[in-house]
């Protein structure tokens, strides 16, 4: 079985490569990148996994690796993820996500293959909900309230339309906040953890910097994630959207207290008004029981082991620069 991963040098791609490689090794992992993308997230694996040049916005560059390669599985999981950048770039986010998207099942017609596709969308298409909404279910009204969000309910929606009209395999998900070692650093838990590992080696002075501390999350380990993703191409209906998502709710202050309990020195926070949306998601609560019935998937990584376990990736990664 031949798999391709696009953003596989992101956190996500990164531990759903390491997955495969680990629990399936009957699968040949490949893996779509920039020709300038930054490879440390995959350094351990690189002479396991075969990397092929392209880009979401050059639709030649897709229809040539599908057609080299032609997958059995792709996991599309490449995109400009980051909610406040959004705001900032929105027609680069929409490309990306949207375009990039459609480009690559284009991609696939052309190359005339039948692969499942896992197509990433995100609780973001929900929006702010309403108090009596939660927990959310895949029938709950889209209101995106980000560039970022109307760029996932695009994704989700233009893969829907690719397989009312073609059959083609695409099989959505609405992932809900996801996290662990490699996440990048501008998303809160991650910035958190990697401020308070500055102030602990004495690189950066107290307070962190935060933003919003009253939004609601659900916390799932990444490495949960790629496991979900996997079951997903499984036993997932294509054509259908399933939330998955963790199952312990806390705010993001709860977080931050989290790091102040793991530091090993005091650690004080202040508001950064720059950290501040325009306008923000505070309440994120999934139903997940219509993918739990098709696949069994259960979190097995509680979110203070993940929490433990990215900030000592942010101490590591510090360590290893000041040598
Ligand atoms: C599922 C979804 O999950 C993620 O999107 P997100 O939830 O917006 O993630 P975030 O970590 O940027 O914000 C979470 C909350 O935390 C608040 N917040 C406070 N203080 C800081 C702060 O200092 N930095 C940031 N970034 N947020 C802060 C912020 O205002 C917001 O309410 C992405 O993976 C996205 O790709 C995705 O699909």
């Amino acid at each position: 079985m031949r798999v391709l991963i696009t953003g596989i040098t992101g956190m996500v791609g990164s531990h759903l490569a390491e997955y495969i490689l680990e629990n399936h090794p009957e699968a040949e992992v490949y893996g779509m990148v920039r020709w300038r993308s930054p490879l440390d997230n995959i350094q351990g694996i690189l002479e396991k996994v075969t990397l092929v040049n392209g880009d979401l916005r050059d639709l030649n560059s897709l229809i040539k690796i599908m057609t080299d390669i032609k997958p059995d599985r792709i996991f599309h999981l490449a995109a400009q993820s980051y909610v406040t950048v959004s705001f900032d770039q929105p027609a680069d986010t929409l490309e990306t996500n949207v375009i990039g998207t459609t480009n690559l099942m284009d991609a696939v017609r052309w190359a005339k293959i039948d692969p499942r596709i896992h197509i990433c969308s995100s609780s973001e298409v929900y929006g702010q909900v309403k108090e009596d909404e939660v927990p959310i279910t895949e029938h709950n009204p889209l209101r995106p309230a980000s560039p970022y969000a109307v760029s996932k309910v695009g994704e989700d929606m233009i893969s829907l339309q690719y397989f009312l009209s073609y059959g083609i395999k695409t099989i959505r998900t609405r992932m809900f906040t996801h996290t662990g070692p490699r996440r990048g650093d501008v998303f809160a838990e991650s910035t958190f953890a990697k401020q308070v590992a500055e102030i602990e080696a004495g690189l950066k002075p107290n307070p962190v910097k935060v933003g919003n501390l009253d939004s609601v999350r659900t916390i799932a380990d990444v490495r949960d994630a790629v496991r979900a993703y996997w079951l997903l191409l499984e036993h997932g209906e294509p054509g259908e959207v399933y939330n998955i998502g963790g199952e312990e709710t806390m705010t993001v202050g709860d977080i931050l207290d989290i790091y102040k309990d793991m530091a090993t020195c005091e650690i004080k926070h202040e508001v950064d008004p720059a950290r501040l949306r325009p306008s923000d998601v505070t309440l994120q609560i999934p139903d997940i029981s219509k993918f739990q019935e098709v696949t069994g998937w259960k979190a097995k990584i509680p979110p203070r082991k993940t929490f433990e376990d990215l900030l000592n990736y942010h101490r590591h990664l510090i360590k290893k620069q000041s040598v």
